[in-house]
């Protein structure tokens, strides 16, 4: 082409451009190119770690391990037979567990094994002797037996050649006998150790010796249900985490679940006693439920530990999994319109044990403290004993709801005092209410002795409120607190202190306790205490007493708002296992509606009953003519017993006097308490006088 040729089309490119095209163009979103290296490695980690690989690679593993596991076992078992180690393992085990008795039965037993191996052994060094004497003569009577054969049978033929016939045939059997080894030899020495691994293989499967990861789904041990076995108990005892325990564990083998007693069936679960090796104490295990639970596949409200009587045990219950969330049936109560109650025989459903054992309390002559987290049901726990006891027509209730939201408006009409709402003066009236039932068990104290009388039940719900209420009295008395002066805690106090052996019996639900709104001497004076669910193990000791909390008892690690309606309660009231100081007990839910028809049929056992609302203190008593009619005809009385007279006169008027009102009232009336023989008493004919000043004065003051 000339120069003055214009090209039309663009040069075609050159030597170096060429060499720059070899270059790998740019990924379109600009990625720097990956290296074929790396591009493999990936491509075998994607191989390695694809989910079809990891189920070949566990296949193999498993089927090694079942071999391997098999070989052990086997290996194991021949040596268990062949040695002692099966009794040293035992005696080890029974030691380690402390139980001397049995130990003492594995050294006699494994001292008479080697006896008897030594036996063996010495009678083995005469052996060789004996067998060759034995085969001389086993062959000399052989030969002498078929060469008698012979002859009878040479007698027999009358040919003679038969004399060695037996002889010969016994000689050609053992020629096919060799042929047969010869030809048979062969095969099996190839298949032999074949057969002994499948096996091995077959034994190690049977006994799932593989890796818990490699096992098939189905076997893996990880399953939440998985029931609960003798091996699987050892094993969560030995991870505990509890050093001497595990020690014990490893050194006792496979014989650590000596410690255990027979698991049995108990309710929606299992129960298992545990005797723990010495230097393991049982508020150890105690202290770990948790983590006890988990090892056991159970979550932790699911597992109880308990302490029963027999030493250094434990008592597991350990529940189906998630059996405790299942509901329970309805209450008797309202599935049986006829249910009758007896205070003093009969026993109140409340609800079932953890066993699923029906759990009924009795309410005979208990004070009873129920105390919760707000909102667990405390009220409707208390309610179904109360509306129980309300089916007995001979029972009266006092209640005080210093709630007052209409969970124990039912009562209206049932009880002859019902106190609804939670301001201080719902407290003074509750207050008020409790110190009446004092009067009460007071004039009962005096009655002649033989005197029967009808249960009286003050019931205080919410009583939290009462002890905090700041309200003070006329005379500077505070209705809260927990001072000898607070009225509402003396009045509790003396109920608690007096009122059981004349049936005045005082109820309190209260809300999560602490020492303010729940004084330890109140907590301490009811015979039954239950809790629901509660924040602090220092609440659970509050609610129930420490004697209960240390034997196990925990509400503490109740869940809230799951395990509604479930008490830990400790009484002698019901029925507690043997050497347990609490019992566990879900109790049946009677809602509102139900609570209603239930307070129904009690009324209608009874004549009908006026419920006062408010219990009116503003009546005004005339002290001095009261003071005048209890003196009577005596000219002088002791001031104590004015006193008493006064309070079964007008309990609710006197019920609360101490000899400083009674001073108080008569203070400059000339009829003031004085002494006579060392006594304070009042006199009559001063009373009189008073009396009559008085009207004097009223008439002179009137005429003015
Ligand atoms: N036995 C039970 N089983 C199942 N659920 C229950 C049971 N008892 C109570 N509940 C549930 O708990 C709720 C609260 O019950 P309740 O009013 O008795 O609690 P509480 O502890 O008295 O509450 P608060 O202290 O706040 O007054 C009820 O509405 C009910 O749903």
């Amino acid at each position: 082409m000339t120069d003055n040729v214009v090209p039309l089309f663009k040069a075609p490119p050159t030597a170096i451009e060429s060499t720059e095209e070899t270059i790998p163009a740019p990924t379109p979103e600009g990625a720097a190119p990956v290296r074929v290296w790396k591009r493999t490695g990936r491509a075998m980690a994607d191989a390695v770690t694809h989910e079809r690989t990891k189920a070949a690679g566990r296949f193999a593993f498993r089927h090694t391990s079942y071999v391997v596991g098999g070989t052990r076992i086997v290996a194991r078992r021949a040596w268990d037979g062949r040695t002692g180690a099966r009794y040293e393992r035992m005696l080890r085990a029974a030691e380690a567990a402390g139980n001397y008795e049995a130990a003492g039965d594995w050294e006699e037993r494994l001292h008479r094994f080697r006896a008897d191996r030594h036996k063996r052994r010495m009678d083995l060094l005469t052996a060789p002797e004996r067998i060759v004497k034995g085969a001389a003569v086993g062959t000399a009577g052989g030969v002498g037996l078929l060469i008698a054969i012979g002859i009878a049978l040479a007698v027999a033929n009358e040919d003679v050649t038969d004399v060695v016939t037996p002889l010969m045939a016994l000689v050609e059997l053992i020629r096919l006998l060799v042929v047969i080894v010869q030809v048979v030899w062969g095969p099996l020495v190839a298949l032999g150790p074949w057969l002994a691994l499948a096996g091995l293989w077959a034994v190690g499967r049977h006994r799932n010796a593989a890796p818990n990861w490699a096992l098939p789904a189905s076997k893996r041990g990880d399953d939440a249900g998985a029931p609960i076995t003798p091996s699987i108990v050892v094993t969560a005892l030995r991870d505990l985490g509890i050093a001497p325990l595990r020690a014990a564990i490893k050194e006792m083998g496979d014989a650590g679940a000596a410690m255990l007693g027979p698991i049995r069936i108990a309710g929606c679960g299992v129960e298992v006693d545990v005797t723990l090796p010495s230097g393991v104490s049982t508020d150890q295990v105690q202290g770990r439920r948790r983590k006890l639970a988990e090892n056991l596949n159970r979550h932790e409200h699911e597992v109880f530990i308990t302490i029963p009587q027999a030493a250094r045990t434990v008592r597991l219950w350990i529940a189906d999994s998630g059996a405790l969330d299942e509901p329970i049936g309805p209450s008797p109560l309202v599935t049986d319109p006829d249910l009758r109650a007896n205070y003093k025989t009969g026993r109140a459903p409340w609800g079932q044990d953890l066993r699923g054992d029906a759990a009924a309390l009795s309410l005979y002559q208990r004070h009873m403290l129920v105390t919760g987290l707000s909102n667990q049901g405390k009220t409707a726990a208390v309610r179904a004993l109360a509306l129980w006891l309300a089916l007995d027509p001979t029972v009266e209730f006092r209640v005080a709801d210093l709630k007052g939201a209409g969970d124990w408006a039912m009562f209206d009409g049932l009880a002859t005092v019902l106190i609804q709402g939670p301001t201080d003066e719902h407290v003074i009236q509750a207050t008020e209410m409790v110190e009446s039932g004092v009067s009460e068990m007071e004039r009962r104290l005096t009655a002649p002795p033989g005197t029967t009388f009808p249960p009286l039940i003050i019931l205080v719900d919410e009583a939290q409120v009462a002890f905090m209420c700041p309200a003070v009295d006329e005379e500077k008395r505070p209705y809260g607190g927990s001072k000898a002066t607070s009225r509402y805690f003396m009045a509790a106090r003396k109920i608690h202190n007096q009122g059981r052996a004349v049936n005045v019996l005082l109820w309190q639900g209260t809300q999560d306790p602490t020492d303010q709104n729940l004084p330890k001497l109140v907590r301490e004076g009811a015979h039954t205490r239950a809790s629901l669910a509660l924040g602090t193990d220092s609440q659970a000791r509050m609610a129930l007493g420490d004697k209960a909390v240390d034997g196990g008892a925990a509400p503490h690690l109740l869940r809230p708002g799951l395990d509604k309606g479930t008490l830990v309660v400790a009484s002698d009231g019901i029925e507690i296992p043997a050497g347990q100081a609490s019992i566990t007990v879900r109790t049946h839910y009677i809602d509102t509606d139900q609570a209603t028809e239930i307070a129904d049929r009690a009324k209608a056992l009874r004549d009908g009953v006026t419920t006062v609302h408010v219990i009116d203190t503003g009546e005004p008593v005339d002290s001095l003519a009261d003071i005048a009619s209890v003196i009577g005809d005596a000219p002088r009385l002791l001031t104590q017993d004015v006193l008493r007279r006064l309070a079964a006169l007008n309990a609710d008027a006197y019920g609360g006097w101490s000899f400083v009102d009674l001073k108080r009232v008569l203070d400059g009336t000339g009829a003031e308490p004085y002494k006579s023989d060392g006594r304070m008493v009042v006199g009559r004919d001063r009373i009189a006088r008073a009396l009559a000043n008085r009207g004097n004065e009223d008439s002179a003051s009137a005429a003015q």
